[in-house]
């Protein structure tokens, strides 16, 4: 059973999608700056088999309306309350990549006891600087969609290695597709999140159990990054896998494998 809605959060609706048996435990997926909730295709449709899946196209990217503005985590961290209330769900396993993985580093710090356990992917406790994102969303927002095309050109070789660039291409052109479609005003505003997102001294406050996978390949959020928040985060356990930024895409089986094991322990 396949179910797409749109659940209103402060500013806007949310387009989410909750796929699996309505009693099952929840299993929240968020997306990474750019992609849209089709990025959890292949995920959704091997953990929907025992959970059920919610997935939701963050503030800013894909279906979801929400008015413009520069976004925070306060932000999107409550957005998932917000689904979660809405889908009358108390308490859910989480996985996000990037920008969705630091998402659950501030469900972990904010709302620990609507999370069953947190699975934190090619993310980091601070990623990328701050002048960084914000040279990027000027330009985004100067540029506008003109932007998201440059980006949807230069993004392959920040989110996949060369070897799977060529091997697949049609998956990269489908990852090119998501954020050359990304509404520039919504990119810019989750640029100016990331910009202020930083949490290294905190995530020793994390009280969810959690998990890092890491890209052995990935050039944005390092191994190195990963194995800080392992070393600072109680209990929590590291996964490499052989893959890029995009990991859930370049290596799925291996990327399945992990958070599995993680949600079945
Ligand atoms: O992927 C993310 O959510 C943040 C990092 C990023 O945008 C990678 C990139 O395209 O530069």
């Amino acid at each position: 059973m396949s179910n797409e809605q749109f659940i209103a959060v402060q500013g806007g609706n949310l387009r989410v999608r909750v796929d699996g048996p309505h009693d099952a435990p929840a299993l929240v997926f968020s997306n990474s700056l750019g992609t849209t909730l089709e990025m959890w295709d292949a995920q959704a449709a091997k953990f929907s088999r025992d959970f059920r899946v919610v997935r939701y196209d963050t503030r800013g990217h894909g279906g979801s309306v929400v008015s413009p503005g520069a976004y925070s985590f306060d932000l999107l961290g409550s957005d998932v309350v917000a689904i979660l209330d809405a889908l009358d769900i108390a308490r859910a396993h989480f996985c996000g990549i990037s920008m969705g993985g630091f998402t659950g580093l501030w469900l972990g710090l904010n709302a620990a006891s609507r999370m069953h356990s947190i699975a934190v992917c090619n993310s980091a406790a601070k990623i990328g600087t701050a002048e960084g994102w914000n040279t990027r969303s000027a330009m985004v927002r100067e540029k506008g969609v003109a932007a998201m095309k440059e980006l949807a050109d230069s993004s392959p070789s920040r989110w996949f290695t060369e070897a799977f660039i060529a091997a697949q291409p049609q998956v990269v052109a489908r990852a090119q597709s998501w954020i050359a479609g990304v509404d520039p005003q919504g990119y810019a505003g989750c640029c100016d999140a990331l910009a202020g997102a930083d949490v290294r001294d905190r995530i020793a406050g994390m009280a969810v159990r959690t998990l890092i996978v890491a890209g052995s390949a990935d050039p944005v959020t390092t191994v190195a990054d990963g194995r800080f928040m392992q070393e600072h985060i109680p209990g929590a356990t590291l996964a490499e896998v052989p893959a890029s930024h995009l990991s859930n895409l370049e290596a799925p089986q291996a990327f399945d494998d992990a958070l599995g094991r993680f949600l079945r322990a």
